[in-house]
């Protein structure tokens, strides 16, 4: 038979690439004994891409570790889905015995308490190297002391303790740890905000460098938002649990929308001691556990009007979820 003739055929166009990771519709959520469950995660979508930084900003309390435990496995979602690659990623249980999951690292917040003290600073990054081989990537034959010499330290470090090192030396030696897994997606939860002001810039555009170089995503969660503007490409402001704004950095930071995020740039110090807008964020984070009815910010918003104590607005395309911009 004759085959058909196929130069006609308009080309399929190639798909965009799945997000590196996908979180949909996530709930987490804390039980305690004779108490309401706390939801710290109530309901968030976000997306990561490949060589994207993604900025997650908010005060204390409003679930951003708790966001991070789940995407990095070491929490169970009750509801809502992580997929990774494309792929849903599995139960707690699976997900802890898949070498998979080390695909996803992270730098925690505290730099003396997440490095081994008892074993030199060589050997705890080559278990990132070993972990990289174990689930079959290809090495890159890079050493411990490479590892470190990226980092800003020195191959001989590779040697020595941890409690040999300051805090952001030690917070460069985690970043090399997790760099050495050769993860897909890196996640930093506060990793800077233990480190004095000259380490958290350097350490925060490190990280950024690092990953985009690699081709990895980076989820970099921090309250302080002048260093997330510093690095990240796209910002998602989280507040008691939801992300109520998200959007390109420069567009969120020249144009913030949501009652919440302005008032949290309107909280950065600027140098004449003004802040940046003129808002006020009165009290503090509600209590999870018992969330205010209506949308979740209204009792401390300084623009809520009627209905907003009854009405729950949704992250909307537009990527604000406030009824002031409801269609
Ligand atoms: N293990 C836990 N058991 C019960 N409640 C918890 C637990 N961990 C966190 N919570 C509660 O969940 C809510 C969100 O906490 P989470 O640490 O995720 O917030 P966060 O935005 O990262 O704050 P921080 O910056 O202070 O870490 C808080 O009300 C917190 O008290």
């Amino acid at each position: 038979m004759t085959p058909l003739p196929t130069s006609h055929l308009t080309p399929v166009p190639t798909p965009a690439p799945a997000p590196l990771l996908s979180v949909d519709d996530l709930v987490v959520q804390y039980r305690r004994p004779g108490a309401e469950p706390t939801r710290a995660v109530a309901g968030v979508s976000l997306e990561v891409r490949a060589g994207e930084v993604v900025g997650l900003v908010g005060e204390s309390g409003c679930g951003k570790s708790t966001l991070a435990r789940a995407v990095c496995g070491l929490t169970a979602p009750k509801e809502g889905t992580i997929a990774f690659e494309g792929a849903p990623v599995g139960p707690l249980g699976v997900r802890r015995r898949d070498p998979g999951l080390t695909r996803v690292q992270m730098v925690f917040q505290d730099p003396y308490g997440s490095l081994n003290p008892r074993r030199r600073i060589g050997a705890q990054i080559a278990d990132g190297i070993r972990a990289a081989a174990a689930r079959g990537d290809a090495a890159d034959g890079a050493t411990p002391g490479d590892l470190l010499t990226r980092v800003g330290l020195s191959a001989d470090d590779a040697a020595r303790y941890p409690q040999e090192f300051s805090g952001g030396q030690r917070q460069r030696i985690a970043i090399a740890r997790a760099l050495a897994a050769r993860p897909r997606l890196l996640v930093g939860d506060e990793p800077i905000s233990a480190l004095d002001a000259s380490a958290q810039s350097q350490v925060a555009t490190l990280m950024r460098l690092l990953a985009v170089e690699s081709g990895a995503g980076l989820l970099f969660i921090s309250h302080d938002l002048s260093v997330v503007r510093l690095i990240a490409d796209r910002i998602a402001v989280m507040y008691l649990g939801r992300i109520v704004e998200t959007g390109p950095t420069a567009e969120v930071w020249a144009n913030p929308r949501h009652p919440y995020t302005r008032a949290l740039l309107a909280a950065i110090p600027q140098p004449d001691g003004a802040g940046l807008l003129p808002a006020e964020l009165p009290g503090d984070v509600p209590d999870p556990a018992a969330p205010p009815s209506g949308c979740r910010f209204h009792p401390r918003c300084p623009v809520a009007f009627d209905g907003c104590d009854r009405e729950d607005p949704q992250l909307v395309a537009g990527g604000v979820a406030c009824r002031l911009y409801a269609a």
